[in-house]
């Protein structure tokens, strides 16, 4: 399996996100991006789009649902929000969709934030396994992994994806 060169996804990502903001009359939209992943694919959008707004990260690793599994990772930071949430238009940005339950993590700490006016959905790379109803508005790449399959994402820059096989030993 080749994986893409996330730096050729992210101009189409650019458009398609503009496409779909003009098309419903958003104007200022507040981008927000995933740690860790989303908030390098984030930098690499705003960056595409000439945004020079400031920019939130969400650590969602107290709303995990598996948190009480996984426990307390050593490198969960605040989140940083440096902006209402309350009425906002927001724009979620992470680099792999896989079951959609980090979206969904992330979408419960936003609205402790506040209730904004819409929640626009951006992913670098769709993996086609969700486990919940969680669509990207506007997606770089779908593929399709074997089950032991996992790819991951180096950052900041330059970003590059890394296919992982959990089969294979360390
Ligand atoms: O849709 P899901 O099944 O929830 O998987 C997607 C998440 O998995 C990875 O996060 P990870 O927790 O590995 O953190 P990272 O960004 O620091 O690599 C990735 O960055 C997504 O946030
Ligand atoms: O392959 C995967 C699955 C979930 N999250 C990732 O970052 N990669």
């Amino acid at each position: 399996m080749t994986l893409p060169n996330p730096a050729e996804l992210l101009p189409r990502m650019a458009s398609d996100l503009q496409a779909h903001l003009k098309a419903r009359n958003i104007d200022e939209p507040r981008y927000i991006g995933i740690r860790t992943g989303g908030v390098w694919v984030a930098q690499a959008l705003l960056e595409q789009l000439g945004e020079k707004g400031p920019m939130g990260t969400l650590d969602v690793s107290f709303y995990r649902d598996d948190f009480t599994q996984s426990g307390l990772h050593p490198q969960v930071r605040p989140s940083d929000l440096p902006f209402e949430i309350e009425g906002q238009h927001l724009v979620l940005i992470d680099d792999v969709l896989m079951s959609g339950r980090t979206v969904r993590a992330a979408l419960n700490e936003l609205f402790d934030y506040g209730r904004p006016a819409s929640v626009t959905l951006v992913c670098l790379l769709d993996l086609n396994a969700r486990e919940l109803p969680v669509r990207p508005d506007v997606v770089g790449a779908t593929l399709s992994l074997g089950a032991t399959e996992r790819v991951k994402l180096l950052g900041p820059a330059p970003l590059a994806l890394e296919r992982q096989d959990l089969a294979s030993p360390a």
